[in-house]
């Protein structure tokens, strides 16, 4: 099983700079650093990560097609590679319709936007000059003037027909996702979109982007946990409560909680909506051995790669070297 760690650059770069070395040193092999126009610009929080550190393999988690032209992100993470002597990797998705909104972008035709920037990237770090009528990107004989080198092309997907897609046009998918009945879920579409390309799972990285919570106390780390499991089954489909059992009544009891907690600050009532069986299904959270667990069942269900995503434990620096120490190398 390889292991990533995910984290948001809403923090000084001194500060990422620390937890990615520390995570390095603890034995992760990625780092995946989210891409919202709200926070730090991610590449140039890659940049630093890729000249203060040695090992780790670095990019975005994910960016997307909308922010800037499949030409900016080609040449974007091959820069990265370059300062990083050859550890860049690519994570890129539909993004997000909630920040989109913000800043006037239209969430039109994710799929088809996708599918041609990755074939424009892909054509673009292999040095040629590329041509590519497509419907929403035009390019006429355009070419990098650097050498990228063999950047790995991660998708973000969830919905069926991006991981589909992830897995016909990617080395890898991450999927949103902490439990095994949703890798099991995902198995019919990654193989379709395999099949397709005429790949075989073996060179395909099927990796499990979690909320994970751990600490020595299990009770500590799942009550860490519960403001983001908040948020996700917030923004869940109901698709997802259906294939969980969980009752759209505690589901709504969250959400409600979540107004009122943004309308009156009441984040206590947040914690108290969310329940056990929402932790279990939309975290991995809990005690070292539990976490190893759920690993297991993971990697039953097809998992290659986990990557610990937010809040990582109660207390983050500590959280990182018990993950190093204990679950790592289990
Ligand atoms: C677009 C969406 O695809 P999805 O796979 O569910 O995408 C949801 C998320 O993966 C996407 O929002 C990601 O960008 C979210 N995301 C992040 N999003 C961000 O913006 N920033 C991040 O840092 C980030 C991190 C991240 C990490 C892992 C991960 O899995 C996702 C992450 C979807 O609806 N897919 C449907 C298909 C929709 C469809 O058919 N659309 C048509 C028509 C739509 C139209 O008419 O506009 C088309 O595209 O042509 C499907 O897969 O079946």
């Amino acid at each position: 099983m390889k292991f990533g760690i995910e984290f948001v650059p809403n923090m000084k770069y001194y500060e990422l700079e620390y937890y990615v070395k520390l995570a390095e040193d603890s034995g992760f092999e990625y780092t995946w650093i989210t891409d919202h126009y709200n926070n730090r610009n991610v590449y140039s929080m890659l940049t630093i990560l890729a000249l203060k550190t040695s090992k780790i393999k670095l990019g975005p988690g994910v960016t997307n097609p909308y922010h800037i032209s499949p030409a900016l992100t080609a040449s974007a993470i091959a820069t990265i590679n370059e300062l990083s002597n050859g550890r860049a990797v690519l994570g890129i998705g539909a993004g997000d319709k909630v920040t989109f909104d913000r800043i006037g972008i239209s969430w039109t035709k994710p799929l088809r936007r996708m599918r041609e920037a990755v074939e424009i990237i892909r054509a673009l770090h292999r040095g040629k000059s590329v041509s590519y009528d497509g419907e929403i990107f035009k390019f006429n004989g355009a070419r990098l003037d650097f050498k990228a080198g063999n950047i790995p092309i991660y998708i973000g997907a969830q919905g069926p027909k991006m991981l589909q897609l992830a897995a016909e046009l990617g080395d890898g998918v991450l999927i949103n996702a902490s439990h095994p009945r949703d890798f099991e879920a995902a198995k019919e579409n990654i193989d379709a979109g395999l099949n397709k390309a005429g790949k075989s799972r073996d060179e395909f990285d099927v990796v499990a982007y979690a909320s994970m919570s751990v600490d020595k106390d299990a009770t500590k780390a799942r009550n860490a946990s519960k403001i983001v499991v908040a948020f996700i089954v917030a923004g869940s489909p109901d698709v997802i409560f259906e294939r969980h059992g969980i009752s759209m009544d505690d589901v709504n009891k969250v959400r409600e909680a979540l107004n009122n907690a943004f309308t009156k600050g009441d984040w206590p009532g947040v914690s108290k909506a969310v329940t056990d069986e929402m932790i279990d299904c939309f975290s991995i959270s809990g005690s070292p051995d539990e976490v190893i667990e759920r690993i297991k069942e993971l990697s039953k269900s097809g998992v290659t790669q986990v990557v610990a995503g937010s809040p990582i434990g109660p207390d983050k620096k500590k959280s990182i070297q018990l993950i190093g120490k204990e679950i790592i190398p289990a």
